[in-house]
């Protein structure tokens, strides 16, 4: 009796509208295509901007305007500040302890406080500004020696960007061990676990369980080993042998030890590893994603590409390189990636958020656990609130007040409310000055004589080689393994450099 009395109440409730459901899967089809962000948007002019789609056993709210974004992420944010939980992120990151899979609360605050005070705050871009420079001399080196010949910029500019993040916040690279842990993290955000009914049987029938369960033992290890080298640096700076520098896993460290009273909170080596992962994780694509959409909307087009150049030439003419020094000059570069992160936010879907507790939105009942996505990709194009959405036209945030805090809901490639990425002046500044650098010191063009209003613009699910350049998308699920749709998009061209026009 108790179980009809709570269907019939459920029923009866206004659920927000959707497609039609299949048994068992519900509306999975309908996001399984190369491109799920546009499939959502379509789906949403369709059923509106507030939409119901059953994955699985997952009641999932789609969001695709600004003033629902608002109502989620600002109105009731308190009531969507947490990740659901899935599979993914209870294997790969560790029962979901990590900054970007915890549930919201004081464990959160607290890993989220470290990490945005010893890392990501605006605090800490001139301590690390020569670890910066230093690694995009090393990225500029290796472009000049490769004049004339065609370059996946991809490649360079992602193992460029990991090299600061593991510099930065793990006090080196693990040159032996950053291209494999690279591409297990990767390999990590391309699994679309959260899409899987959360049965066990369907996860072990679909191989997800077993994968997700071998990657986790490969990235293990690796983490262990991060630790075990900050701990036996630790006891030999204890020691006096050398000369103590700490970074974030030392810091994070710190707080493994229970007895200290003057810590508000214990973390234990699965939470720290779950830590450095995401960082890791979140830290490294989405930055080198947006240089990459970038390079490609300038090379095709010349007008913009030569706007951005004359600008940085000019600015750092007298030095005879790029740093961080006059880097706020660079105005019209600035308007570049805003536009960018507009058209292609490597998160086209937001990471989700979960709904802690029942309550409606415009007369709509969202139920308790159901899982929030936020498509910012469609709201970036949203045609109410932007003048030829689909035109890459970076003078349109010249002299205009839309930033990056979250608070311009049309506009929001880092998120906002409570859980807005807190790596946004971080990714930001390696993003401008290694575009700069680019733009700098070297010409580019497509390679084999291909013209440049034929460079391919399409997003892809996988990797497509044509003829002369390749077009890449990583899709996954989880920026940081925790995410239920969250993927990033990328175009991966293959550029010519035809000169060096300043030699390094
Ligand atoms: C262009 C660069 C970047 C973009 C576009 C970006 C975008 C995003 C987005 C959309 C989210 C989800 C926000 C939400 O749920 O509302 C996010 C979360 C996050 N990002 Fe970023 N991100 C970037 C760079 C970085 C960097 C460099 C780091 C760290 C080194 C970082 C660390 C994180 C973390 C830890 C979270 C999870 C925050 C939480 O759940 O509390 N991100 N990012």
């Amino acid at each position: 009796i108790v179980r009809n009395h709570k269907k019939t109440d459920e029923s009866t409730q206004n659920i927000p509208p959707g497609p039609w459901k299949l048994p068992i899967i519900g509306n999975i089809p309908y996001i399984l295509t190369t491109a799920p962000h546009k499939r959502l948007r379509d789906l949403a002019k369709i059923y509106g901007p507030l939409m119901h789609l059953q994955l699985g056993d997952m009641t999932t709210i789609i969001v695709s305007s600004p003033e629902y974004a608002r109502e989620i992420m600002k109105s009731h944010d308190v009531i969507f500040a947490s990740r659901p939980h899935s599979v993914t992120s209870n294997l790969l990151s560790y029962k979901a302890t990590g900054i970007a899979s915890a549930p919201y609360g004081k464990y959160w605050r607290v890993i989220r406080k470290i990490c945005t005070e010893e890392l990501l705050s605006s605090n800490r871009v001139d301590p690390f500004q020569p670890i910066r420079e230093e690694e995009l001399t090393n990225l500029i080196k290796m472009i000049d020696s490769q004049i004339g010949s065609p370059i996946n910029l991809t490649q360079v500019v992602l193992s460029s960007i990991y090299s600061i993040i593991s510099r930065t916040a793990f006090g080196k690279k693990y040159c032996s061990e950053q291209e494999e842990f690279i591409s297990l993290v990767k390999e990590g955000l391309t699994i679309l676990g959260d899409l899987f009914p959360s049965t066990r049987w369907f996860q072990l029938v679909t191989g997800l369980r077993p994968k997700l369960e071998r990657l986790h033992r490969q990235l293990d290890q690796i983490l262990e080993n991060i630790i075990i080298e900050h701990e036996k640096a630790k006891s030999k700076a204890r020691e006096g042998q050398d000369e103590e520098k700490e970074d974030l896993v030392d810091i994070l460290l710190k707080f493994q030890d229970a007895n200290d009273n003057n810590k508000n909170i214990y973390l234990t080596k699965d939470n720290i590893k779950a830590t450095i992962q995401e960082i890791f994780g979140a830290g490294g694509e989405p930055s080198a994603i947006t240089i990459e959409w970038a390079m490609a909307e300038m090379v095709k087009d010349p007008r913009v590409m030569k706007k951005a150049q004359d600008e940085v030439r000019k600015v750092f003419n007298m030095k005879g390189r790029v740093d961080g020094t006059c880097i706020n000059e660079l105005k019209y570069l600035k308007s570049v990636v805003k536009e960018t992160l507009r058209l292609h936010p490597p998160g086209p879907l937001l990471l989700p958020r979960k709904c802690t507790q029942a309550c409606k939105i415009n007369g709509y009942h969202i139920p308790i656990k159901s899982t929030v996505i936020v498509n910012a990709w469609a709201i970036g194009r949203d045609p109410n609130y932007w003048t030829e959405p689909e035109r890459f036209y970076p003078e349109r945030f010249i002299g205009s007040s839309i930033n990056y805090n979250g608070n311009n809901f049309e506009y929001i490639p880092f998120g906002a409310g409570r859980r807005i990425c807190p790596g946004s002046t971080f990714g930001l500044i390696n993003v401008e000055l290694t575009l700069a650098s680019l733009l700098y010191h070297f010409d580019w063009k497509l390679p084999n004589g291909k013209k440049n209003e034929d460079l391919d613009m399409t997003e892809e699910f996988k990797c497509a080689k044509n003829d002369d350049h390749i077009l890449y998308v990583s899709h996954y699920d989880q920026l940081l393994m925790a995410s239920l749709l969250g993927w990033m998009v990328a175009i991966v061209a293959d550029f010519a450099v035809i000169g060096a026009k300043f030699v390094v």
